[in-house]
Order: C-alpha cells, then structure tokens, then sequence
C-alpha cells in the first residue's frame, strides 16, 4: 500500500531537479539518523483504552500563548522557493488555513516579514515563528532578531545541533553548495558585515555558547525555544536558564548521523524537564499515530519537516494543506481509536513496543 504521503513524495520527485529533491531528502553520512526516526516509530505500538471517549475530540494544544488546531506544527525547512515559485508564502498560507504553526527561518528564500503577511492574509490570528542560528557576531543575531519582531513573530527557534554544517553526501554528489541565481536566504540581506544571502551566508558557530544564549534571551521578550536537544542533561540546564521550550530534533537525520532516533530520546528529556516547560520533537513523524505515539512520551506537540516539502513540490499551497489536513484527520482518528477526548489523554503507560509483550518488563519506556 502507498500511503497519501509516500503519494505526494513520489509526485514531489517527479516535479523537482534531482539535485534539489535530493538536497531535501537527504541526510549525513550513510542516513542512519534518517532512516531511524522513522523506523523507530514503526517500532512503538499504542495500547488503546475503552469506553472513554467522546463524541467529537478537542485536538488543540496551547503553545507559548499561541494556539494550534492540532499537536502537528510545520518546522523550519530551507529554500520554499526550489519546489514552488509561490515557496514560503504557499506554506504560510497552507498552515495558517489548517489552523497550525510555522516556523520559518533565517534559510528561508522569502522575508520574513512577508511570510507572516501572507500567513495573516489567511487568518488574521495565525502565528509564526522565527527559526535562527546564533551567528559569530552577536550584531548579526540581533539584526535578525529585530527582525522578525518588527515582523511579528511569536516566538525565537534557535537551533543548537549545527556548530558545523552536516556532511550530506547527496549535496557533494550533485555538488549542490549553492542557491540557483534568482533565489537567495532573503533574511540574510543588508545584515551587518554579510552580502547578499546564498547557501553560504548563514554562518554556522562551533564555539556558541550558554552566554550567547542569555545574550539573545536579553535582546528580547520573545519566547525562545531550543531545537535540536538530545541529552537529558542539556534539557535540564535548558530549564535552569530558563528557557521557555525545547524541540528533541535530530535535524531530520541532516546533522550527526550518529544520532539516536528522536523518538527514543524524548522519554529521557521528558523525564529532565518534568512538565516545567513544553517539549517538541521533530523527525520521522509521518502519521498522525506518530503524533500520538510522540505525545504518549511526553511531547506536547510534534514538528514536520519534509512532509510539507513534498506538498509544497507536489501541489503549491493545496499540497501542504492535504498533508496537514490528513495528519489533522489521522492524529483525531487515532485519538478516538485510544479513548482520548484530548491530547493530554495520551500518556506513557500506552506506549508499548512491538515484538515484545507488554506489562513483562519488556517496554524501555
Ligand atoms: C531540506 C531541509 C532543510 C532544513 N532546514 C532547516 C533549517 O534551516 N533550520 C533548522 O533548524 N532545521 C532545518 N531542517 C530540519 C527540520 O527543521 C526538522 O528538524 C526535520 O526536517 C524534521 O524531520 P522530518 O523531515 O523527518 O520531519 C531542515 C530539514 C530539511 C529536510
Ligand atoms: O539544510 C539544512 O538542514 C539546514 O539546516 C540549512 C542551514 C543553513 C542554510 C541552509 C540550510
């Protein structure tokens, strides 16, 4: 069977430039990260509980003041504009119609500004976030800051698991290593000390530190999240600085390949933060039971990445509105399936994984 989305990836194919389609597929080295976001999914199982439910669910969820339709929210991916001409704007509108959050970002090859017009165009309430990279000069950072308050963002992603670029062997295959001429990273424009923003002008900073975090959580009153929290120990000096949520994110398998399944280390930072600030995770999340499975473990809501790419290259605007439809449909499906009024009725006891009995001591979680 080929499900809806594994559809529209085939068709996202078909539509793109290889290299392209290959630079939004990928990950580093031999993909294991990649592979097992997903994989890891497949191997949990719910357990559902009866005569509980209702005769309609309550799927939203409350995020740093913002409110979403659903537990699914549209991470930060790069470069809108190699699938489609409309790019982030399509998105925008596609997410703000399905009553969710985007995330746009410093790669992306529309401004900001404009992203959040486009996404308010279609709901005047939608919210969008701001996804960053603290760059080696804390003028810069702070250029992008402002700008996506002046925007009207309302909320900073800064994302902690690139201090160096992934080594992604599709890119060096195709010697992918720049944007074609007419597409540019458009936040990256008229910052202090950078020209006009290609690939190469979003700088990575191995040496970023905690005090680069207070700096930037002292330039405003913005919420900020850290996107890429792997180790329990991390989480836990997150919340002792006071940061306002964490995404357990592998990057979409782009980073250390190396890396475990996101899935398989959310229950260890959900156990870190114990419920005193949100925690999200991104990668591999594919279904709507994905969703469920990623809140059971703690997450308060999950984040996708490509499924939205596919959209976007298959059908503009009406592709990522099915993706984010469908996984709207299958998250309140697999809720009703489990006994669940609310997102909040999943929880860890469900949770169990395949090819071991449950309740034998068998279950990691
Ligand atoms: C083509 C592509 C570009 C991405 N660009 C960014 C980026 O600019 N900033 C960022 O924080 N994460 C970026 N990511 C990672 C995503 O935010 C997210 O962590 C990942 O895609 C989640 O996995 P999924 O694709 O399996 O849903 C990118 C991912 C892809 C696939
Ligand atoms: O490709 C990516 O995964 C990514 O995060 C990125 C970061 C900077 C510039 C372009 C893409």
């Amino acid at each position: 069977m080929t499900s809806p989305l594994r559809a529209l990836r085939l068709r996202a194919r078909r539509s793109l430039d290889p290299a392209h389609y290959d630079y939004y597929a990928g990950g580093a080295g031999d993909e294991r990260a990649l592979g097992e976001n997903e994989r890891a999914f497949a191997r949990l199982a719910l357990l559902p509980r009866i005569l509980r439910g209702a005769e309609r669910r309550d799927t939203t969820v409350a995020l740093f003041g913002d409110r979403a339709a659903m537990p699914v929210i549209v991470s930060p991916t790069a470069f809108h504009r190699l699938a489609h001409p409309q790019g982030e704007r399509a998105v925008a509108r596609a997410t703000a119609a399905a009553g969710t959050i985007l995330t746009t970002g410093m790669a992306a090859t529309t401004p900001v500004a404009a992203v959040v017009d486009a996404a308010r165009s279609e709901r005047p309430d939608a919210a969008v976030w701001f996804q960053l990279y603290l760059q080696p000069e804390p003028e810069v950072t702070e250029a992008l800051v402002r700008r996506a308050e002046k925007a009207g963002c309302s909320a900073l992603v800064v994302t902690v698991d690139s201090p160096v670029f992934g080594r992604r062997e599709r890119d060096e295959r195709h010697g992918f290593h720049d944007l074609p001429a007419g597409l540019a990273a458009e936040n990256m424009r008229d910052l202090p000390g950078t020209g006009p923003g290609g690939l190469r002008a979003i700088a990575m900073s191995p040496a970023s530190s905690w005090d680069d975090l207070r700096r930037l959580r002292s330039m405003t009153a913005l919420p900020v999240l850290l996107k890429g929290v792997l180790h329990p120990e991390d989480a836990r000096l997150a919340v002792a600085e006071g940061v306002d949520g964490l995404i357990v994110s592998n990057h979409g398998g782009r980073q250390l390949d190396a890396a475990p399944a996101t899935v398989e280390a959310l229950p260890r930072i959900a156990d870190a933060v114990a419920g005193r600030i949100p925690v999200l995770l991104d990668g591999g999340v594919r279904r709507g039971s994905d969703a469920a499975l990623a809140l059971a473990l703690g997450a308060t809501a999950v984040g996708v990445g490509r499924p939205v790419l596919w959209g976007l290259a298959a059908d503009g605007e009406k592709g990522v509105r099915q993706v984010l439809d469908l996984l709207h449909t299958e998250f309140d499906h697999t809720l009703a399936l489990c006994g669940g009024r609310s997102p909040a009725d999943l929880t860890r006891d469900m949770v169990v994984t395949r090819g071991r009995p449950a309740g034998t001591g068998g279950s990691p979680w």
